[in-house]
């Protein structure tokens, strides 16, 4: 047996140093995504200090543990202390850990994405230079900080899958919306346009939308304003939307 087994765990547990190990760095990162003007966007922060000093990045940071319980506490505390924004919602990407990703050493970053509505954002920490949201066509011109557009990039593969089998992307919207909103936020998230009446159809024969009476009045004729139906984050399409 060895002198480990022997003594009891609360022994142990006062001899042991979590110290006496090199362990990763680890953080949290956020890809958040709302439409707004027309145009999918994503959050992001101008870093004010090093590493990757005056880039661009998505709203991350290091677990806080005197201050959090948890890695969900962690995502939340970040992105409001960074961007002034609530997240409504917020689910799990993806985790990526290397020795190559962050300069200060080996580094465990847990990844968050979410659609939500427009929020204005701003900087409360001196740590950060700027919040905006950018538009994600914008993208290819910037270099982002760390591995973040890998990030990014996965946040919009998981946002496709949704857009092809649900109604999520409504909401990116505001809480009421016209229907040409929608079907033009699934094409950006998609990457082709969609039939129209098809589209328009499916969604109907779901009765995923509750029509709220009012009418909004943009360049051309006036548009029905809608709010999602109970429930209708629930529903899958059988055959994706794009058929
Ligand atoms: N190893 C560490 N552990 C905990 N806190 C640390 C550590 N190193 C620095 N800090 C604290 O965190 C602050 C760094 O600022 P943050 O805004 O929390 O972190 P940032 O530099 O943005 O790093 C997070 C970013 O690193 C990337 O790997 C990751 O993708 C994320 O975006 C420092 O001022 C310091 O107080």
């Amino acid at each position: 047996m060895s002198e480990q087994s022997v003594m009891d765990e609360a022994t142990y547990l006062q001899q042991y140093d979590p110290k006496q190990f090199d362990s990763p760095l680890v953080t949290v990162d956020a890809a958040l995504f709302t439409y707004h003007d027309g145009v999918l966007k994503v959050l992001l922060v101008e870093r004010a200090s090093h590493p990757e000093l005056g880039k661009w990045g998505l709203p991350g940071g290091f677990i806080d543990v005197h201050r959090v319980a948890d890695l969900t506490q962690a995502i939340n505390g970040v992105i409001e202390d960074k961007t002034g924004i609530t997240a409504p919602y917020l689910e799990q990407l993806a985790s990526y850990g290397n020795n190559q990703r962050d300069k200060r050493g080996w580094s465990v970053t847990v990844s968050y994405t979410a659609l939500m509505a427009y929020q204005a954002c701003e900087v409360r920490i001196a740590t950060v230079a700027d919040a905006q949201w950018v538009d994600v066509e914008q993208l290819p011109e910037m270099t982002l900080a760390f591995d973040h557009m890998t990030i990014i990039e996965a946040g919009r593969e998981r946002l496709k899958q949704k857009a092809l089998y649900s109604i999520v992307p409504a909401y990116a919207l505001a809480e009421e919306f016209t229907f040409p909103e929608l079907q033009h936020l699934h094409e950006l998230l998609i990457g082709k346009p969609l039939q129209k009446r098809s589209f328009r159809r499916r969604i109907e024969q779901a009765n995923l939308l509750e029509d709220t009476g009012k009418f909004r009045k943009d360049a051309g004729r006036p548009a029905i304003l809608y709010r999602l139906a109970a429930d209708a984050e629930q529903y899958r399409f059988v055959r994706n939307l794009e058929d």
